[in-house]
């Protein structure tokens, strides 16, 4: 072949190769462009279909509205805080006791409700439904609060339920006072109006959720699997109502946890002889920890983004962003590895994108003319859907890479089941149902709840666990949970009652409307 014959060649080969690419990134494209025309994950059930339920409706009036206020406040005064994971402050868990009995006089009274105390400072409710053939579900929340000091920059003392602008201000008042007040209102005005549930359910109050749930919610679970209860879904707090927060998307949404991150507490510690400072060895017990930390830090945990429930997040919430995000996250078979990319720049977004590293404690030395003999870090991991607490364990090995840094398990746990989101989940479509009514502005979407809660205690109880409240929470309010300024509007309070009025009568429905033509028994 001449040499302008094989250039010929070797240009037709190009332009084919070339214009393959073209027409798969065009077809590609297309299906792409298909897809964010056509994607409808939010089409759910027809709300016209659904069981006729004769509901109550609460209209709260001045005196009702005062009055449970004051309840509210008074809450949030009793300083039941978990310090530690020895310390607990039973004095108030002891005067939180007597303070609902007074505030609840007909939930505590109603024949229709059995109370009991379990390890000593929780509580369980089971209130008895009218036909016990259909399965109970369970509402949980906590009495305890993490630790609050007024000079941390607080507006208001965080024990004083000061109201200013409308927010009530303390510490309790979104971690988790506002779900258990909540709850127990709407059960009391609902007991008032003579309502009496056709599903029974039980409401579990965990007095040391902040630290683990040892004592109350593993003590709930004991005393259930005694009575060889078993649910048809399980609501604790979580994740809640978020306007303004996911940058880019219009509109609120109320996330509903499927799932929450596993957790692990990893030690890394160093030991060498100790030694007078002023001879000192090339490298330090603190040295040569700082660099393994640091390598941690440089080191993020791979992307997961995909693998877990924060896929189907952004697949329900593609329709309320605008381009170019609407076409990737309506498209995350094409661009789950850009999104990734996107989201991990914030630390709001990179919790759903992997496992998360945090560095929190870091001791060493006793003196500053000593070598120190032991440094020592905690490494607090918050552990994504598709790792184990394994995985995880060896991936640090081999980023720290150095035998002379130990690293042990101090606890852990793997990232919990993935509960039901589709037509058929009752629990996630009640709680939907619920939102959309009192908020129809909202879109609903499921997702993972990055901190944990009592209720993954119950996963032998049952396989449906949703974590959400319906608080709102608007820019600036993330750092308000566990932080300085924790406060809720009394608006929201009010609102959460009746979300809870409402989602307790919409639970007596026997079955979900029929999705297409299957049948689904409860
Ligand atoms: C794409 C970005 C979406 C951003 C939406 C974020 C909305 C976040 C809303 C709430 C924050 C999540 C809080 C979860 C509850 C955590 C409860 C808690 O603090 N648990 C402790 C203690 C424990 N029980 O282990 C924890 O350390 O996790
Ligand atoms: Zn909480
Ligand atoms: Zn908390």
């Amino acid at each position: 072949m001449t040499e302008s014959g094989s250039k010929l060649r070797i240009f037709k080969i190009l332009k084919i190769i070339i214009s393959s690419l073209l027409i798969t990134v065009l077809l590609l494209f297309t299906i792409a462009a298909i897809r964010t025309l056509s994607l409808d994950v939010n089409a759910g059930l027809q709300l016209a279909h659904w069981e006729k339920t004769n509901n109550k409706s609460l209209v709260i009036d001045h005196h009702q509205r005062e009055e449970l206020l004051a309840n509210f406040k008074e809450a949030i005064r009793i300083p039941t805080v978990s310090f530690s994971n020895t310390e607990i402050n039973t004095t108030a868990l002891l005067e939180f006791d007597r303070f609902l009995r007074k505030a609840f006089p007909t939930v505590f009274s109603s024949s229709l409700v059995h109370h009991e105390l379990v390890g000593n400072y929780s509580h369980l409710f089971w209130v008895k439904g009218s036909q016990p053939e259909l399965v109970p579900y369970m509402l949980l929340a906590h009495i305890d609060v993490v630790p609050a000091s007024e000079s941390d920059g607080w507006e208001a003392p965080p024990f004083s339920a000061k109201e200013i602008d409308g927010f009530i201000y303390g510490r309790g008042t979104i971690d988790d006072k506002n779900s258990l007040m909540g709850i127990l209102q709407a059960l009391e005005y609902l007991l008032l109006k003579g309502y009496a549930p056709r599903r029974g359910f039980y409401i579990g109050l965990g007095h040391d959720e902040e630290i683990n749930g040892l004592n109350g919610a593993m003590n709930i679970v004991r005393v259930l699997k005694q009575r060889g209860v078993q649910l048809l879904f399980v609501m604790d707090e979580g994740l809640t109502i978020s306007d303004g927060i996911i940058p880019g998307l219009e509109g609120p949404a109320a996330l509903i946890g499927l799932s929450e991150k596993g957790q692990a507490a990893v030690k890394l510690s160093v030991s060498v002889a100790p030694g007078h400072a002023s001879m000192p060895p090339r490298e330090t017990s603190i040295g040569i920890l700082a660099t393994a930390v640091k390598r941690l830090e440089d080191n993020p945990m791979p992307r997961l983004f995909g693998y877990g429930p924060e896929g189907d997040t952004f697949e329900h919430l593609a329709h309320k962003f605008s381009f170019p995000l609407k076409f990737i996250m309506s498209n995350l078979w094409l661009f789950s590895p850009l999104l990734s990319r996107i989201l991990e720049r914030k630390p709001v977004s990179n919790a759903f994108v992997r496992t998360t590293t945090a560095v929190t404690f870091f001791n060493a030395g006793v003196k500053i003319n000593v070598i120190p003999s032991l440094a020592e870090a905690y490494v607090n991991l918050r552990i994504h859907s598709a790792q184990s607490v394994e995985e995880v364990l060896d991936i640090i090995k081999d980023t720290v890479g150095d035998q002379r840094v130990k690293v042990e398990l101090v606890y852990g746990f793997d990232p919990l089941p993935i509960s039901g989101a589709d037509e058929k989940a009752f629990g996630f479509q009640i709680i939907k149902k619920t939102v959309l009514d009192l908020f129809p502005t909202v879109t609903v979407a499921p997702a993972i709840c990055v901190g944990n809660t009592d209720s993954r205690h119950f996963i032998d109880l049952t396989k449906n666990i949703y974590r959400f409240s319906p608080a709102w929470f608007k820019p600036g309010d993330l750092e308000r949970f566990h932080g300085i300024n924790e406060r809720i509007s009394t608006k929201n309070y009010e609102e959460m009652i009746v979300f809870y009025f409402n989602l307790i009568q919409n639970c007596d429905i026997r079955k979900l409307p029929e999705p297409h033509s299957s049948v689904h028994e409860l």
